[in-house]
Formats: structure tokens, sequence, C-alpha cells
């Protein structure tokens, strides 16, 4: 029987309190195809490169968009520690976010299909792996018990059920594999077909390769801590932003009690990055990262370190002290990350603060927004 009650629209997860963080060196035309599940959303552009191009960012979308321009007026002599000519400028985006939630994804990134042929909604399932407690402390052999159709299984400790807060939520690719330089060269026809229909906490005290195009993250449990680094132009490496970012979360999170989850969702990845190029960005990260590792491992943070800030000022300290030796670019990136902070905390006053400029954050505008 037809019900004369009003059907009230129900409004997209997380629409107010989310932004989408896109760097772009390139173009926005992948939007069209992500208009369904992005277009309710708030979008932060990072334009990179030459600041005289138009990017154009297709109609109907609200957007904010940052060019280099933007990053020089808004940080000053901060806006050092922002790269220029890599992905890593993305993070600018997360800075300069208001919200509680951030989304990234890369502008070679489109919406993928599940076996079952549907179109994957790849936001809903980030706000969802994020909407929902991570296990890091013991390993649920049915993977994430918080997904429709799945729970803890026998011999599950149950003081262990609650969880703990999740604070990055990593998404995978199907075609065109994140993989670095090397791999690329020695396998450049293969592509990702298995699509694996698990996601799984990250277990507390295990790294992981954070790949920055197509990753979900709360900014308040963790923001501070997702900074790309000093990559691309004037830089000795690149392509290693989001394995920084995410050795520096993973640590931090696993100090702070908050959880990392990867798997579901996927994307397809279309575009693959010239493997020459690639590995002249990569190559001393290649041989540097075995002892970046170790270090990463062996970090063990002072229990007086309960903010983000806290233990990332204390990360950097470490940088200098354990990695300068390595080659003087750590010490760059330490001072980064510390300044970094600076800009994070002058963008970001805690809330208390907010109040000397009458509750609104002060923003610089940026050269472009929708209208
Ligand atoms: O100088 C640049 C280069 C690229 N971008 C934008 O960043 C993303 C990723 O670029 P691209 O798709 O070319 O790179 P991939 O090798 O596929 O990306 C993976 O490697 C990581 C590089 O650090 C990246 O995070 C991974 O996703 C696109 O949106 C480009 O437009 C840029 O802004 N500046
Ligand atoms: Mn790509």
């Amino acid at each position: 029987m037809a019900s004369s009650k009003p059907v009230t629209p129900v409004s997209p997860p997380l629409k107010d309190d989310l932004d989408i963080v896109i760097p772009t060196i390139r173009n926005l035309d992948f939007l069209e195809m992500w208009r369904p599940f992005f277009q309710p959303y708030h979008l932060i552009i990072v334009q990179d490169g030459d600041p005289t191009r138009t990017i154009r960012v297709p109609e109907g979308f609200d957007y904010e968009l940052y060019n280099r321009n933007d990053v020089n007026k808004l940080l000053g002599p901060k806006a050092s520690c922002i790269s220029f000519k890599d992905s890593a400028c993305r993070c600018f985006g997360f800075l300069v976010s208001k919200k509680k939630y951030i989304f990234t994804i890369d502008d070679d990134c489109f919406v993928a299909k599940d076996p079952t042929g549907n179109e994957i909604n790849a936001l809903a399932q980030h706000i969802s792996n994020l909407l929902t407690p991570s296990t890091p402390y013991f390993f649920n052999t049915l993977y994430d018990p918080f997904r429709e159709g799945a729970d803890f299984v026998r011999g599950y400790p149950f003081s262990f059920r609650e969880g703990v807060p999740t604070a990055i939520s990593h998404g995978l690719w199907l075609n065109i594999p994140d993989y670095d330089a090397p791999t690329q060269l020695v396998k450049p026809l293969e592509r990702n077909t298995r699509y694996v229909d698990a996601v799984m906490t990250i277990p507390k005290g295990t790294l992981f390769p954070m790949c920055g195009m197509n990753l979900g993250f709360d900014r308040e449990l963790i923001g501070p801590a997702m900074y790309f680094g000093l990559m691309g132009d004037g830089q000795p490496i690149g392509r290693y932003d989001d394995m920084w970012a995410g050795w520096c979360a993973k640590v931090i999170c696993d100090h702070l009690g908050l959880g990392v989850k990867t798997g579901l969702p996927y994307l397809w990845h279309s575009k693959a990055s010239n493997p020459f190029v690639n590995l002249k960005k990569e190559y001393k990260g290649i041989y540097w990262q075995e002892q970046l590792i170790p270090f990463f491992q062996s970090v063990a943070l002072p229990k007086e370190c309960t903010t983000v800030q806290e233990c990332y000022l204390n990360l950097a300290k470490l940088v200098k002290e354990k990695l300068g030796d390595i080659d003087p670019y750590f010490h760059k990136l330490s001072e980064a990350m510390v300044m970094w902070i600076e800009a994070w905390d002058d963008l970001n006053p805690p809330k208390e603060a907010q109040a000397s400029t009458n509750g609104k954050p002060v923003k610089e505008e940026p050269s472009s927004k929708s209208k």
C-alpha cells in the first residue's frame, strides 16, 4: 500500500564532515565518472606544477582549488615544507581542510566494478571503514568483524572485541598496481585482476607501504602525522611521499592506540607512470628504506607524548639523530616535519583558541572556488 508519509531524502554519509583532496598536474576529467559518488562532497584540489595553467573543474562540483602561488601566500616561509612537482603536494589539502575526515584520490583513478559487475562506491566503503573500530591487538581470521556478515571468531578474547578507533583506511587498485619502478620495469604488462573481498586491520607493531592513491583518514585523530615529506623538485627522492607518511602515521597510531585498515575499497588505476622516470625518483629510497624500516621498527615514543603533534615532533627529533648520518636530506626532512606541525597548528588552532576569531578559523581565499 502506498505510504502517504513524505520520504525524507537520505543525506550522503559525512556529507558535511569530509573533504575529498585531489593532487593534480594533469586534469580533472576523471571526476565525471565519480560524479554520482563525489558530487555531494566538497573537493580540495591541489594544483601542482605551473600555477599559471588553468585547471578546469567540471560543472556542478563544490570545490576550492589551490595552486603554488596560494601555497606560498598562505604559508609564507613555511611553504618550503610543501613539495613541488610531486604528488606529495596533496598534504597541503589536508592542512587547509576544516573537516574531520579526508579522502584523497589520484586523478588517474576511476570507478572499479566488483565481481558482480556493480560499480564500487569507494568513498562509501572508506567511510564505513573509518566509522567502525579496528582490531590491532589480536588478528581476526575472518578479517574485519564489523563488516556485514562477519564477526569475531571463536577464541577471540572478548576483552579485545570493542576494538579501537580507526584512523586510516587504505584502499587498493585494480588494473595498474602500485608497483615500484624496478617491478614495473620487469613486469610492464602485469595487471591486478584479483579482487579480494576483505578489509583487515594492520596489526600493532607492523608497518605497511601506504599508497596515497585511494586513502581515507580521520583528520582529527591522525591528521598532523599525514605529512607527505619533501619530495620532487629540488629533492633527492620522489614517490616515497605516501610511504613516509604511512610509516610515521602507523608508529604514532600504534603509540596512541589507533587503528589502520587495508583492503576494500578497490578503484581502477588507469595510468602507469613512466618506470624510467620513476626509477630516477625512487632509487635512493629503494636502498635508504633498508635502513628506514629498522629505524621505524625501533621507535619507542615516550608515554608523555599524548597528542599527534607531540609524537610527530619527537619523531622529527629522532629522524635528525638517527637518520642524519645516512644523508643530509634527513636533516632537511626533520626540519620540514617541524615546520609542517607549526603550519598545522597555525591553520588548525585548538577549538578554544578559535573563539578569538569569533569561532571562524582564519583562512586565505584559494585561487579559485565553486561559485
Ligand atoms: O609532479 C606531480 C606528479 C603527479 N601528481 C599527481 O599525483 C597523482 C599521482 O600521480 P601519478 O598517477 O602520475 O603517479 P603514480 O605512480 O600512479 O602514483 C602513485 O605513486 C605515488 C607517487 O608518490 C602516488 O601517490 C601513488 O598514487 C596524480 O593525481 C597526479 O596528477 C602531481 O600532483 N604532481
Ligand atoms: Mn597513477
